[in-house]
């Protein structure tokens, strides 16, 4: 299976794990998972339910803290770091709505992530001259999700596919380096998956951000994907270009729910 080549720690949005490892209980969820993720480039991480995916996720995010092994934001080990340091140094998550403003509007969650990006100081003048900059972009983003219809409703009374829009609106706000999705558009209707999938298709094109999805719906991870790593059993068991990928035997068997050619043997 085609490797990928050690990208240059220095350029920013370089994230790797380093036999990123989790137990619970005696259960191994990740398995001293190694992989480096380019900046300008779209990795899906895809695997059958339960192979550690969003275990994977949480622990490169912070929401879960590593049994073993390191999380490296352009070099510098940051496994250490709660989850919304790690926001700061550039990782930047969809937002659980739970934990954030669901009585403020849809546009003042925006527009407070917005700020929290730009961190405007206390400077009176700056904060009335920016904030109609700030508004006027929150708005953008609305746009951009389909969701400006809904810019005064609280947050917490949007529907579930509207929700994950947002979310989706808010690490934009924020443009990390480094964007996690997970399932994106998981629990969307049919007319609501392409503009988050549109949006996502911008920023690939952008060439600039390290882009990892988590994503069970195979044509989209085609469409998408330039790197596809596959988990099973929480170790990594593919690394390499979608087709490749897809095509592999392992692949194949681990999807239609057999073991693979390796453990079957
Ligand atoms: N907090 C936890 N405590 C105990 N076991 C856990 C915990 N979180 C995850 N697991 C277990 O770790 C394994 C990996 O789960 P995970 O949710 O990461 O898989 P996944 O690949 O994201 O699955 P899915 O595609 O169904 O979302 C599963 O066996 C799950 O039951």
């Amino acid at each position: 299976m085609l490797q990928h080549e050690p990208e240059s720690a220095s350029r920013p949005g370089s994230l790797e794990t380093r036999d990123l490892t989790i137990r619970f209980g005696g259960h191994v969820a990740v398995n001293a998972v190694s992989c480096r993720f380019a900046p300008g480039t779209l990795t899906a991480i895809v695997g059958p339910n339960g192979a550690g995916k969003t275990t994977y996720f949480n622990l490169i995010s912070g929401q879960l803290h590593a049994s073993a092994g390191q999380v490296l934001l352009d070099g510098r080990d940051i496994s250490s770091l709660a989850a919304s340091a790690r926001t700061h140094a550039g990782l930047g998550r969809a937002f659980q709505l739970t934990s954030l403003f669901p009585n403020l509007s849809v546009l003042e969650n925006v527009r407070l992530a917005l700020q929290s990006r730009r961190r405007i100081g206390l400077d009176m003048w700056n904060v009335w001259t920016r904030h109609g900059a700030l508004i006027e972009r929150a708005d953008e983003l609305l746009e951009s999700v389909a969701l400006q219809a809904r810019r005064d409703a609280p947050a917490a009374s949007l529907p579930h596919g509207d929700q994950r829009k947002l979310e989706v609106a808010l690490l934009m706000a924020l443009d990390p380096q480094v964007y996690m999705f997970d399932e994106p558009t998981a629990g969307m209707s049919v007319d609501e998956v392409p503009v988050v999938l549109d949006l996502i298709r911008k920023l690939k094109a952008r060439r600039d951000k390290t882009i990892l999805l988590v994503e069970h719906k195979m044509d989209v991870v085609r469409e998408l994907a330039d790197r596809i790593i596959v988990l099973h059993n929480g170790t990594l068991m593919a690394d390499g270009e979608p087709e490749a990928v897809i095509a592999s035997p392992v692949v194949q068997q681990a999807y239609l729910g057999q073991a693979p050619v390796e453990e079957a043997a």
